[in-house]
């Protein structure tokens, strides 16, 4: 018999098989929507099963157990057998296969090439002119150099006009000279800068004539090609160990009046003449295209890393069986309990939501680069910053919420390695400070509100772009039961009030007599959560579209069920702003929390399916709980067993130091 969910293989943990046979939707075809094409879906399961059969791409021990200075080399051995077999494994042009090949055999922990193609090249591709792609793009592309993206300082990382590492640049020589003046000027924490770039893209502000500029991006060789030595005049090393990405050597990088050529500053949008004359970008924020992308492909990364943690989590509560409901007898699995559900299922319907999110962002960055290169047109830029700073904070922080609740829903095993998910959440929640800290970029998307809303109370409602059209729509009371649209409006009667409310403060505030700034600083708590209502209404709305499009019926069904589960939980989750105005009655309150409880009910059958969907393979999730097989417990053991600590019955230390101090406690 064929089964939908395709998973199912004989000799794997009953349970979850039973869990699998209930499935009412093909995960293929549900993969299909997660990874935005069928052939994307596809070649994800090839390159896993082609990379199953390459013994030299697998982990050489647990990566838990390696201690920092192995795992920097365990993800180089790994990288550099792949470098062999890259282009039998994948279409080396496609990204969404090379990501899947990436994360599959390399992956959380951080490498020397991760901030090589996610920013060094990107920034190259926004920023380079013709010729200077000419120069470095097929080099840096071919891996003949390696480089990173070398940005935030040791006294600065938000605040980009105070970086101090300077460009001066030299008309005589028709060099800039890159310094570092104090300690705090020091670059530290670029990923992959420590020990492995030999290039970086460096942001340092650049000064002509003792005028600065600003921050701009410069090419900068930091390491003979050769030797791998530092070159003189550059200090570089790594930082140490991190919450996460210990695989990774984040660096510090300090020059001592460093000298680079005219033409290495990235120059497709400003430019230095040979006589120090300055030729302005098109706008004044080009240079941070870099940041855009990566916080462009966020929502989808970080919906990613919140499946890995469901998957497990999921999986694994199929597999726990722990007390009673009716029955007596049998003690039944953890996930029919209703907390549980509650636990992970509302998170499951956010990873989805945010995936989808994500591929929005994606495909505007693309046509923001696309409109960039091609004519210079950065209208896009504004309203793609206001929403990317919104999601990426949002996102992460859910993420990091959902994910510390799959380890929990997991009980004491959670709380070991061997479930792999403090990994997850270490690198998950990496994401709210780089790329912006989080409450920092709240107040971007915040200042972009209140300005929307300032352009209403002016009058000129019209000029609103569409995403912000709702802050001028007139109030109005709301059904719930008419189904998505009322939550939609629901939601956007509580954003708006937030986002005037909000902006009514700020401005009464400087009616009053304070500095702008200082009125912003009071009133920042409000302007935060009127971002984060905006940016929450954005995820149900894409939620919503993206639900709707889908044309295979199960698939669409199974998702209408996570669609109606999220947007319960999230109107309840906000509900005290409707509460506060009376907008929304206790009756109401009462109606949406009956809603998602049969939600939960609902969904339940499909659970294992739904994480099922995303077809992580066990490489990928390197959790002994999160087993597709199911085969938990002698796992677990055997995992316990290959401890170092377990090598010898007796530890040196206890004979060293525990024996003498027993042995001097019977005298
Ligand atoms: C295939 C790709 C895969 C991608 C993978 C991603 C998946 C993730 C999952 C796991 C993988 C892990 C990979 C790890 C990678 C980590 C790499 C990390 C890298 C870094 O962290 S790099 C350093 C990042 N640094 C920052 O983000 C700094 C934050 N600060 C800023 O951006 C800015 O300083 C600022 C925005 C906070 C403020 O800038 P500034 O002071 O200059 O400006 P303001 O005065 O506040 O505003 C002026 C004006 O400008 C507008 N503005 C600001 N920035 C922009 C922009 N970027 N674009 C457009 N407009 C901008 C701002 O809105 C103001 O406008 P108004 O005056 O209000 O009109
Ligand atoms: C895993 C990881 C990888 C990284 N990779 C790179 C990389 O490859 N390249 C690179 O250049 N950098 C990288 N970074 C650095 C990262 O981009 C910065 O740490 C980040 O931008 C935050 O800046 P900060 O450290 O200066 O935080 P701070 O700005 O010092 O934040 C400290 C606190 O101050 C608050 N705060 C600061 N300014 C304001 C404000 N205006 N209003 C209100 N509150 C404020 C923040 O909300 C926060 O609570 C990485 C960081 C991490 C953790």
């Amino acid at each position: 018999m064929a089964f939908l969910n395709k998973e199912i293989r004989d000799g794997d943990n009953q349970d979850l098989t039973e869990e699998r046979r209930t499935a009412t939707f093909d995960t293929d075809k549900m993969a299909e929507v997660i990874y935005g094409s069928e052939k994307l879906a596809r070649r994800r399961r090839e390159i896993s099963h082609a990379v199953s059969r390459i013994p030299e791409l697998a982990d050489s021990r647990p990566l838990p157990f390696l201690d920092r200075f192995e795992k920097v080399t365990e993800g180089t051995r790994k990288l550099s057998v792949l470098d062999r077999h890259l282009a039998e494994l994948i279409d080396v042009n496609d990204n969404g296969e090379a990501l899947h090949l990436y994360h599959e055999v390399m992956g959380m922990e951080g490498h020397p090439l991760a901030l090589h193609e996610v920013m060094f090249v990107p920034a190259l591709i926004g920023q380079a002119s013709d010729e200077q792609y000419e120069k470095w793009l097929g080099r840096a592309k071919r891996r003949e150099i390696i480089g990173c993206y070398a940005q935030t300082e040791l006294g600065h990382g938000s605040n980009l006009r105070k970086l101090e590492t300077t460009a001066t640049y030299t008309p005589s020589t028709q060099e800039f000279i890159l310094h570092t003046p104090t300690i705090t000027a020091l670059k530290w924490w670029p990923g992959a800068l420590g020990k492995s770039s030999n290039y970086a893209v460096v942001v340092a502000d650049l000064i002509i004539k003792d005028k600065s500029y600003g921050p701009h991006p410069f090419i900068v060789q930091l390491r003979d090609e050769k030797t791998h030595q530092p070159l003189p005049g550059i200090t570089v090393g790594d930082i140490g160990p991190k919450m996460a990405f210990n695989g990774g050597d984040n660096g510090y990088l300090g020059f001592d009046n460093f000298r680079i050529p005219r033409e290495n500053l990235l120059n497709r949008h400003s430019r230095v003449e040979a006589d120090g004359t300055y030729v302005r970008p098109p706008h004044a924020k080009i240079g941070h295209s870099a940041m855009i992308r990566v916080r462009s492909h966020m929502a989808t990364g970080q919906g990613w890393l919140l499946g890995h943690a469901l998957t497990i989590a999921i999986r694994y509560s199929a597999v726990r069986i722990q007390g009673f409901l009716e029955d007596k007898s049998h003690e039944v699995k953890v996930l029919d309990y209703q907390t549980q559900q509650h636990r992970l299922f509302p998170a499951i319907a956010r990873a989805y939501a945010f995936i989808f999110c994500g591929f929005e962002t994606i495909r505007l960055y693309d046509q923001l680069i696309l409109d960039m290169n091609s004519n210079g047109n950065t209208s896009g830029m504004a309203d793609l910053h206001a929403l990317t700073s919104g999601l990426k904070s949002v996102v992460t922080h859910f993420v990091g919420q959902g994910i510390e609740q799959a380890r929990m829903a997991c009980g004491g095993h959670g709380y070991s390695m061997a479930s792999y998910i403090s990994e997850i959440y270490g690198v998950a929640i990496g994401g709210c400070t780089y790329e912006g800290e989080n409450m920092v970029m709240l107040l971007q998307l915040a200042r972009y509100l209140v300005k929307s809303v300032e352009l209403v109370k002016s009058g000129k409602a019209n000029q609103l772009g569409p995403m912000v059209a709702y802050l001028a729509v007139a109030d109005h009371k709301v059904n719930l039961a008419t189904g998505p649209d009322s939550y939609v409006k629901m939601f956007q009667y509580i954003s708006k009030r937030q986002s005037w409310k909000a902006t009514e403060k700020f401005l009464k505030f400087m009616e009053n007599g304070d500095s702008r700034d200082v009125a912003w600083n009071k009133t920042a708590v409000e302007l935060t959560r009127a971002s984060r209502l905006h940016t929450r209404l954005y995820i149900m709305e894409t939620f919503i579209r993206r639900v709707e499009s889908v044309t295979d019926i199960p698939v669409k069904s199974a998702l209408t069920d996570l669609l109606n589960l999220h947007l319960n939980y999230e109107l309840l989750d906000v509900a005290s702003y409707a509460l506060e105005d009376g907008f929304m009655s206790s009756n109401q309150m009462d109606f949406i929390k009956n809603q998602l409880y049969s939600s939960l009910e609902k969904i339940r059958p499909n659970a294992v399916s739904l994480v099922d969907s995303f077809q992580f393979s066990d490489m990928q999730l390197r959790s002994v709980l999160g087993r597709r097989d199911g085969h938990v417990y002698q796992n677990l053991f055997d995992w316990a067993k290959s401890s170092p600590l377990n090598k010898t019955d007796v530890l040196p230390s206890v004979t060293q130091y525990l024996k003498p101090m027993m042995e001097k406690a019977k005298l």
